[in-house]
C-alpha cells in the first residue's frame, strides 16, 4: 500500500442485508482456462440461466475489462498479475454488493488465482477450470489469435510462448473438448444447487 493514514469507513448496511434484499447469496464464479477454451461462452450461458432464476449477476470478462479499467495493461507476467489483482478487488466489491459475479479470465498463474481466492470467505469463491486441450483451442481459434501467435505476430501468447498453470484443486472442471456446452452449463448449475447457492431459502440464513 502506498498511501498511509487510511482508515476504513464503515457503512450502516452490511453484505448480509444486501443479500437478504436480493434474496440469495453472493459469490464469485471464477472461470480460468486457455484462450478459446470456452470461458466466455459458458459464462454467458450460466449468467442467462441464473438471471432466469431471478439472481442478480454481472460478468467481468478479460476482453471487456481490458478495454476499460485495465486498458493500461498488457500481457507480461506483471501486467497479468495486476489485471487479476484488480479484478479480484472489483469482484470483492461486487460480492459485498450482493451480486453473483462471473469472471472469465485466462488467469494463467496459480499464485495470482490464489491471491484472489484469499480475498474471500471459503464459500464465496468457486474456481471453475474450463479445460480444453491446446490442440482443440487452436483448432477453434475463434479470434484467429493462435494463428497470429504461431506466425510471430503476437508474442507471449498463453499456451504458445507464455505459460498456463493448470488449477491444482478447482471446485469444478468442465472439459469443453469432451462435452457439450449444455452439459457444462448443467454441471455448473448442479453444483450451485447442490451447495445451495441457488434455490436457497433466505429464512435459513442467520444474520
Ligand atoms: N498474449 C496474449 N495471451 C493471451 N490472450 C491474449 C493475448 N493477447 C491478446 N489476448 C486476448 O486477451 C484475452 C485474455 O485476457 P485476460 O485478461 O483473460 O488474460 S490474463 O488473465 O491476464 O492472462 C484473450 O481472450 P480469451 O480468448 O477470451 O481468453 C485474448 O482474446
Ligand atoms: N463444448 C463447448 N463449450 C464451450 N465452447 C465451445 C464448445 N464447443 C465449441 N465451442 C466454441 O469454442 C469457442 C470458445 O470461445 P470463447 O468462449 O471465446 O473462449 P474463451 O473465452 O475461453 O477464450 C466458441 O467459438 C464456442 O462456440
Amino acid at each position: 500500500m502506498k498511501a498511509s493514514n487510511i482508515i476504513w469507513h464503515k457503512s450502516k448496511i452490511v453484505k448480509e442485508e444486501r443479500q437478504k434484499l436480493v434474496g440469495h447469496r453472493s459469490v464469485v464464479l471464477w472461470f480460468t482456462g486457455l484462450s478459446g477454451a470456452g470461458k466466455s461462452t459458458l459464462c454467458v450461458e450460466v449468467e442467462r440461466e441464473l438471471h432466469k432464476r431471478r439472481i442478480l449477476t454481472y460478468i467481468l470478462d478479460g476482453d471487456n475489462v481490458r478495454q476499460g479499467i485495465n486498458k493500461n495493461l498488457g500481457f507480461s507476467p506483471e501486467d497479468r498479475k495486476e489485471n487479476i489483482r484488480r479484478i479480484g478487488e472489483i469482484s470483492k466489491l461486487m460480492v459485498d454488493a450482493g451480486i453473483v459475479t462471473l469472471c472469465a479470465f485466462i488467469s494463467p498463474y496459480c499464485k495470482d488465482r490464489k491471491i484472489v481466492r484469499q480475498l474471500f470467505n471459503e464459500e464465496e469463491f468457486i474456481e471453475i477450470y474450463v479445460k480444453c486441450s491446446l490442440i482443440e483451442c487452436e483448432k477453434r481459434d475463434p479470434k484467429k489469435l493462435y494463428k497470429k501467435a504461431r506466425s510471430g505476430e503476437i508474442i507471449g501468447f498463453t499456451g504458445i510462448d507464455a505459460p498456463y498453470e493448470e488449477p491444482v484443486n478447482p471446485d469444478i472442471i468442465v472439459e469443453t473438448d469432451k462435452q457439450s456446452l449444455e452439459k457444462s452449463l448443467q454441471q455448473v448449475i448442479d453444483y450451485l444447487e447442490q451447495k445451495q447457492y441457488i434455490n436457497f431459502k433466505y429464512t435459513d440464513y442467520s444474520i
